[in-house]
C-alpha cells in the first residue's frame, strides 16, 4: 500500500531528537538546508533518473552522463547556485562523471597557482591571454599515472625536453609503458591535461614536473597533432564507474611554450637554466594530498549509505522465531546481524567526524603554505594518506558486509548495493594505493621515533609519542565493563597500543645494518603499526567531537554509544595488538566486549533514526531494500517486472537454442 510507513513503529523508538542529529551529520544548520534542498531538488528532477543506469550498454550509459552534466551545468547556471550548492548538487546527482577530475582539479590548481604566488606561467612571464587551465569551455584532467608506473611517481616515464631554440618543451611518450593510463575524463572529453612528466634540459633529467597541455581542438574535439587519445576499456560492475571516460595518451614529439610548465618547486629560464626554489619539492604532491582529505570526507557518505540500506531492510526483514502464529523475528535483534551492522554504523559517524577535522587540518596546512611555513606538510600528507587508507578500506568491506546483511536481496541490482560497491572500490586503490600509502605513514612514524631523543618535540596526532616512557609501562588497572566507557581509558589503550607497536618496529628495523633493508623486510608489521596510528587518529577525533557542545535531546548520549562502539570494536578485531602489546590482559578484554554487547543492546531502538539523520532521499539511495517507508516486498516485485529479460514470456533465443534441446530430449524420453 502507497503511503504506508512500515517503519513507523521503529521511528517512535527513538531516545533523540532526529532532527537535531542531522545537523551534526551535515556538519551545522546552513549545510544541513543546503544539503536538503539539493538533494530534493535533484530527486525531484526526471532529468536525474537513475533507473536504468545498470541495465544500459557502455556507449548510451556514457552518453546519459553527458547529458546530465550538461542538464546540471544548465540548472547551476540558471539557478545561480553558490559553488557549495553546485558542489552537493554534484554529489546527489550520483554518477561518477568526466567533470569529477575538471572539478577536483580545478580546486587543487586554484591551490597551486595561489599558494606563496610560486607558479610563473603568469606572474614572471607576463604571459598575455590569461590561464592556461581550462575554468569554461574547456575540461581539463589529471593525467600523473602511466601504463608501466602509478604508485612509484618517480619512475614515471614521459620526458618533457626543453628546447632554448624555440623556447618550448618537447612531451614524448619514449616507450609503451610511458602512455599514460587511467586519467578520468581523459578518454574521449578532456581538452587539457596536467602532465606530470620528466624535465629534462641540457640533456640532465630533473625529475618529475608538470606541464599544462592542450589535448584537443576546440573546434572539432579532435586530438591535436602529435597525440594519441582513446579509453582505457570496460571497469568492474554494470553501470558503475563506466560513467566515466578514464584514457590512454600518447605524445610524439609535442611542442609545448615553455611558460605552461607549474614552476612551483622549480623553474626553467629562457636560456634553458635549470632553477629549484627554496621550498619543499613534495608541494609538487599537494594536489594528491588535496584529493585524499576529500576522500576521506567522502568515505562517511559511501558507509553511511550502505548501512542506511541495511539497517532498513533488517528492521524490514523477518526470519525464525515465530510463536504461536505471531510474526517473527526481525533480522536486525539477532545478535550476530548486531555485531556486524552496528560498528558499521559507528564507523559511518566515525569517519565523519574525522573527515571534518581533517579538512581544517588542511585548511589550516594551505593558508601556511601562502605563508611560506612548510612546517606542517609531513603532519598533514601523513594524515590524509594514512586516514585516506582506513576509511577507504573500511569503507569498501562495510558496502560488501552490508550486501551480506541484506541476505540474497542485497545482491540484487535494486538493492543498489553492487553498483555503491563497483564504484567505490576503486577508491582503496586511486589516488594511491592503501598499502602504499600506510607505508608512507609508517615512514613517518619511524621518523618520528627516531628523533624523539633529540629536542624536536612531537605536536599534532604524533604527540602522544611524547609521553612514550609512560607509555611503554602502563598497565590498564580497571576491571568493570563501564570502566571501558571512559574516554581517558579509550585514549591510553589506544595510545598505548599504537606507541607500542610502533617501538616495536623501530625496534626490529635497528637490528638490520641497513634500515631501507629493516623497513623492506618489516613492511607488513609497519603497516599494522601505521594502521593502529591511524585507528588512534579516528577514535580522538571522535572523542574530540564528544567534548564540544551538542545540543538536542539524547543527541550527545547517542553520539558516546556510537563512539563507544566504534572504540570497542576495534579493540575486539585487533585483541592481539592490545594483548600482544601488554597494555590489557584477556580478562579486561573480555570484559570490554562484555561492554560493547551493552552498548549494541543500547542502541538497537536508536537504530532506523540514525540513519534517518543521514537525511537521504530514496534517489539518492538508489535502493529498493533501503526505501524510507520500508515498503520493500511490493516494490521489489514490481522492479523484477522491469527487467529487459522480463519485456516477453518467451526469450530471444528461444527457437534457436532451447526449442532443439527441447525436442531433442522429448525424443530421448520417447526412445526410453
Ligand atoms: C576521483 C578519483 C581520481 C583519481 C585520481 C588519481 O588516482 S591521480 C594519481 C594518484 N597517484 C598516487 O597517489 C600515486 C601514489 N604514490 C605517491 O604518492 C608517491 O609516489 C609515494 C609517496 C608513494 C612515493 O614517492 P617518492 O618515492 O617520491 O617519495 P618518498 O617515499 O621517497 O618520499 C619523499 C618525501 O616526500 C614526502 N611525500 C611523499 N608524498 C607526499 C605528499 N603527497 N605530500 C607531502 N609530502 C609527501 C615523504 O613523506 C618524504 O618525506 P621525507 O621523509 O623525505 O621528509
Ligand atoms: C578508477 C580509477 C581512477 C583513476 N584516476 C586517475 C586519474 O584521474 N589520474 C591518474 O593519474 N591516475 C588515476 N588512477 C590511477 C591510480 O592512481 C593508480 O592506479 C594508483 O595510484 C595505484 O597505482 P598502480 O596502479 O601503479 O598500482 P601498483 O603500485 O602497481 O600496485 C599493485 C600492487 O603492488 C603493491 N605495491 C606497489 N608498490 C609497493 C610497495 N612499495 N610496497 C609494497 N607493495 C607495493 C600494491 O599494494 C598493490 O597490491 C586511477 C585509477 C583508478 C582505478
Amino acid at each position: 500500500m502507497e503511503g504506508v510507513d512500515y517503519l513507523a513503529d521503529e521511528r517512535k523508538k527513538a531516545q533523540f531528537d532526529v532532527d537535531e542529529m542531522k545537523i551534526v551529520w551535515a556538519g551545522s544548520r546552513h549545510a544541513f538546508e543546503v544539503s536538503d534542498r539539493i538533494s530534493k531538488l535533484v530527486a525531484n528532477d526526471p532529468g536525474f533518473s537513475k533507473e536504468e543506469r545498470t541495465m544500459l550498454p557502455r556507449k548510451e550509459l556514457f552518453k546519459n552522463t553527458l547529458r546530465k552534466a550538461a542538464y546540471a551545468w544548465k540548472l547551476i547556471i540558471d539557478l545561480h547556485l553558490s559553488e557549495e550548492e553546485a558542489e552537493k548538487l554534484r554529489c546527489f546527482i550520483d554518477e561518477p562523471a568526466f567533470i569529477d577530475a575538471h572539478w577536483v582539479l580545478t580546486s587543487c590548481l586554484t591551490l597551486i597557482f595561489a599558494y606563496a604566488k610560486l607558479l610563473l606561467w603568469a606572474q614572471r612571464n607576463n604571459r598575455k591571454g590569461g590561464c592556461p587551465w581550462p575554468t569554461r569551455c574547456k575540461f581539463g584532467c589529471y593525467a600523473q599515472t602511466e601504463l608501466g608506473h602509478g604508485s612509484n611517481v618517480r619512475g614515471l616515464e614521459t620526458t618533457a625536453t626543453f628546447d632554448p631554440q624555440t623556447d618550448e618543451f618537447v612531451i614524448h611518450s619514449p616507450t609503451l609503458t610511458s602512455s599514460k593510463w587511467w586519467p578520468g575524463g581523459l578518454g574521449k572529453v578532456s581538452t587539457h591535461a596536467v602532465v606530470y612528466a620528466r624535465l629534462i634540459t641540457d640533456g640532465k633529467d630533473h625529475g618529475i614536473n608538470a606541464f599544462i597541455i592542450q589535448l584537443r581542438s576546440l573546434e572539432d574535439h579532435k586530438p591535436l597533432p602529435g597525440i594519441t587519445i582513446g579509453d582505457i576499456g570496460t571497469k568492474f560492475g554494470n553501470g558503475a564507474y563506466n560513467t566515466v571516460d578514464n584514457g590512454v595518451l600518447r605524445f610524439d614529439h609535442v611542442r609545448i611554450p615553455r611558460d605552461q610548465m607549474l614552476m612551483s618547486v622549480s623553474q626553467v629560464t629562457k636560456v634553458g637554466k635549470y632553477v629549484q626554489f627554496d621550498v619543499p619539492r613534495q608541494l609538487l604532491y599537494v594536489p594528491m594530498v588535496d584529493v585524499r582529505q576529500t576522500i576521506v570526507a567522502d568515505a562517511s557518505t559511501a558507509l553511511s549509505r550502505a548501512v542506511c540500506i541495511a539497517t532498513r531492510y533488517s528492521a524490514v526483514r523477518r526470519q525464525f522465531g515465530s510463536q504461536n502464529g505471531g510474526q517473527e523475528i526481525q533480522v536486525i535483534d539477532y545478535k550476530t546481524q548486531q555485531s556486524r551492522l552496528f560498528p558499521l554504523l559507528a564507523s559511518a559517524y566515525a569517519f565523519r567526524f574525522v573527515g571534518e577535522w581533517l579538512k581544517r587540518l588542511y585548511t589550516d596546512v594551505t593558508q601556511r603554505l601562502q605563508a611560506k611555513d612548510f612546517s606542517t606538510v609531513p603532519e598533514v600528507h601523513a594524515c590524509t594518506a594514512g586516514l585516506k587508507s582506513l576509511t577507504t578500506t573500511a569503507t569498501a568491506d562495510g558496502i560488501e558486509e552490508c550486501r551480506k546483511l541484506c541476505g540474497g536481496h542485497g545482491y540484487l541490482c535494486s538493492s543498489g548495493l553492487p553498483e555503491l560497491f563497483a564504484i567505490y572500490v576503486p577508491a582503496c586503490t586511486y589516488e594511491g594505493d592503501n598499502i602504499v600509502l600506510l607505508l608512507q605513514v609508517a615512514r613517518y612514524l619511524m621518523k618520528t621515533v627516531s628523533q624523539l631523543g633529540s629536542r624536536k618535540k612531537p605536536v599534532g596526532t604524533i604527540a602522544y609519542m611524547g609521553k612514550l616512557e609512560h607509555l611503554m609501562q602502563c598497565r590498564f588497572d580497571v576491571e568493570q565493563a563501564k570502566d571501558w566507557l571512559k574516554p581517558s581509558v579509550i585514549l591510553e589503550a589506544f595510545e598505548a597500543r599504537a606507541a607500542r607497536m610502533s617501538v616495536a618496529c623501530a625496534q626490529n628495523i635497528s637490528k638490520f645494518d641497513n634500515p631501507e633493508e629493516g623497513f623492506a623486510e618489516l613492511a607488513a608489521d609497519l603497516v599494522e603499526a601505521a594502521l593502529a596510528h591511524c585507528q588512534l587518529i579516528v577514535v580522538s577525533k571522535f572523542i574530540e567531537k564528544l567534548q564540544q557542545d551538542i545540543p538536542g535531546k539524547g543527541v550527545k548520549q547517542q553520539l558516546e554509544v556510537l563512539c563507544g562502539i566504534y572504540a570497542l570494536f576495534l579493540l575486539h578485531k585487533h585483541q592481539g595488538d592490545f594483548l600482544g602489546t601488554g597494555y590489557i590482559t584477556s580478562k579486561q578484554a573480555s570484559v570490554a566486549n562484555e561492554q560493547l554487547r551493552a552498548l549494541y543492546s543500547q542502541l538497537r531502538p536508536n537504530a532506523i533514526s540514525l540513519v534517518d539523520a543521514f537525511n537521504y532521499t530514496d534517489h539518492f539511495l538508489g535502493s529498493i531494500l533501503g526505501r524510507y517507508d520500508g515498503n520493500v516486498y511490493p516494490k521489489l516485485y514490481e522492479a523484477a517486472w522491469k527487467d529487459p529479460l522480463n519485456e516477453s514470456d518467451v526469450p530471444d533465443g528461444f527457437h534457436e537454442y532451447i526449442r532443439p534441446l527441447l525436442k531433442q530430449q522429448l525424443l530421448q524420453t520417447a526412445r526410453l
